[in-house]
Parts: C-alpha cells; structure tokens; sequence
C-alpha cells in the first residue's frame, strides 16, 4: 500500500498549510481552459486494467479516505494514454464541499463539480514502490473523475456502506473486493492531461494528471455519507466535520493542457 500516515499527519492542516510548493511550477489542481487545451492526436486510449481482489483496507488520513490497493505486483495498472510506462494502482480517494456548489479541485471553464475523484498510480516501470516513485518527475498518474447529484452510484455504495467505520482520523477497516473500474466514466478515451503535482503534501511535482471529460453521478444521500466522516481523531476534543478538503487553484505557469478528443 501505499499510505505513510506519520508523514502526513505531521503536516496537518494542510488547508491552512503551504499553499504552494516552494519553488513550484507545475502545482495543482488548475482550471481547465476548454478552447486553451490542444488536441494531442498521438494520445492513446486509457487502458486500465484492474484486479478487485488486489483491495486491501479503507482508512481516514486526516485529509481524505483512502481505498488501498495491493501494489507489491502488476496486478492492478495502468497503461496508454499519455503514458511511456506500465503505472500500478495504489490508491483512490475523493475531494468534496459542504455544499453541492462546489468540492472538486480542478474546474472546466471554471466550472465547480461537488466532487472529484483521484486514482493514484505509480510508474513500476522506473521505481520499485510509490515512496520513491512519489519524489520523481513523472513518477505518479493520477485520474481525476468529476462527480455530480443525480442517481444513486450503485457501486460505490458498497464503499458509502463502510464508511461509518471510518469516521475519525487514523481510523482503518479491512476493504476487500471492490473493483475501482466501477468508478470510471462509460467513455474514457475522452480526457484531458497535464503535468502537475499531488495536492496534498508532499505536493511533489511528480503527478500526469489526466482528467476525464465525462463525470459520474453519486445521488445527494451518498455525498452527504462523505460529509459525515471527521478530519479529527476520536481522542481530540472539537470535532471537525471532514468537507472542504480540496486545495486551491494553482497557476499554470505556462503549462499547456492537452486533450485527447476534438
Ligand atoms: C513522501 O510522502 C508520502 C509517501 C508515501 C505515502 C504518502 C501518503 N500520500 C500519498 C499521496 C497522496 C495524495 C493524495 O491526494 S492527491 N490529490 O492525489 O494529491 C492524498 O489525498 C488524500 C493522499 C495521499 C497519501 C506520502
Ligand atoms: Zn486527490
């Protein structure tokens, strides 16, 4: 897996904490200029390949919760689109709001979706695992999938369902069997990608971001499950109400965003 809960809970709050990397100049999340993007038509197609039986847990970092994957072998990838190398899935997490007006970290044209979600993944073609790869440039992948309120996502209700058990900070159960790929847009050939950087610390410029045009939708009881969860750990005193839990827009310093579709 790869989580290293004592590297980030010594950086909490990281909302209130670096707002931009030291010397950063290719940080995210950044908003998408549609008619600014370039189509790449050497872009291939995404072809994720993903084993359920490689999940292992669900826990609360402080920041998100995190569903952990087995990343010791090749069995949950990603391979094409942008990327040169075979990349493994160790990860995936949400960023949402308080409110359904806003919560994603990137934005379209501006546009704000309630949520975003991240599959991490890391290039085991060049590191041996996610803490090395983590430092290096274009070491990471990472899909981002907007969410918006509409109909109940049948297969991440199985997730919803845990998540009570999850609550406080530091708090972990064991999560077998899901198959992330239930979280992917039906198209995903059509998708943006840039070169940025994690967004929560170590906000390391090692990250191909590549964002799906198409959105998912969760219904409203399903979101309101993530605003149930606490940044706070069960011990502390004031509980705070995990929301908000995205960083904010980053300049994109020259960078261009290419698309794979017209
Ligand atoms: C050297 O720093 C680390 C080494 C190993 C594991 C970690 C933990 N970290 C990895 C990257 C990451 C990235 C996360 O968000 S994001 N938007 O992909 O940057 C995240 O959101 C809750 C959590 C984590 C967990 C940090
Ligand atoms: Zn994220």
């Amino acid at each position: 897996a790869c989580s290293s809960k004592y590297v980030l809970s010594a950086l909490h709050p990281m909302w209130q904490g670096p707002l931009v990397a030291p010397g950063g100049n290719r940080q995210s999340p950044i908003d998408i200029r549609v008619r600014k993007s370039v189509f790449d038509p050497h872009l291939k197609p995404l072809t994720p390949d993903y084993d359920p039986r490689t999940c292992s847990q669900i826990w609360n970092n402080g920041y998100s919760f995190l569903v952990e994957y087995d990343d010791t072998t090749d069995k949950s990838t990603l391979k094409g689109g942008p990327l040169e190398d075979n990349f493994r899935l160790c990860q995936f997490h949400f960023h949402w709001g308080e409110s359904n007006a806003w919560g994603s970290e990137h934005t379209v044209d501006r546009r704000l979706f309630p949520a975003e979600l991240h599959m991490v993944h890391w290039n085991s073609d060049k590191y041996s695992r996610f803490e090395e790869a983590v430092m290096e440039e274009n070491g990471l992948a990472v899909i981002g999938v907007f969410l918006k309120i509409g109909k109940r996502h049948e297969g991440l209700q199985k997730l919803v369902d845990v998540l009570p058990a999850v609550r406080h900070k530091d708090s972990v159960v064991e999560f077998t069997r899901f198959d992330p790929a239930c979280l992917l847009p039906s198209n995903i050939d059509d998708y943006w990608t840039y070169a940025g950087s994690l967004t929560t610390p170590p906000l390391t410029e090692a990250v191909t971001w590549i964002i799906m045009k198409q959105h998912i939708e969760v219904s409203h009881d399903q979101l309101a499950v993530f605003r149930s969860l606490l940044f706070t750990s069960a011990e502390e005193e004031v509980q705070k109400s995990m929301v908000n839990n995205f960083r904010v827009q980053q300049s994109l310093q020259g960078r261009t965003v290419r698309s794979s579709f017209t």
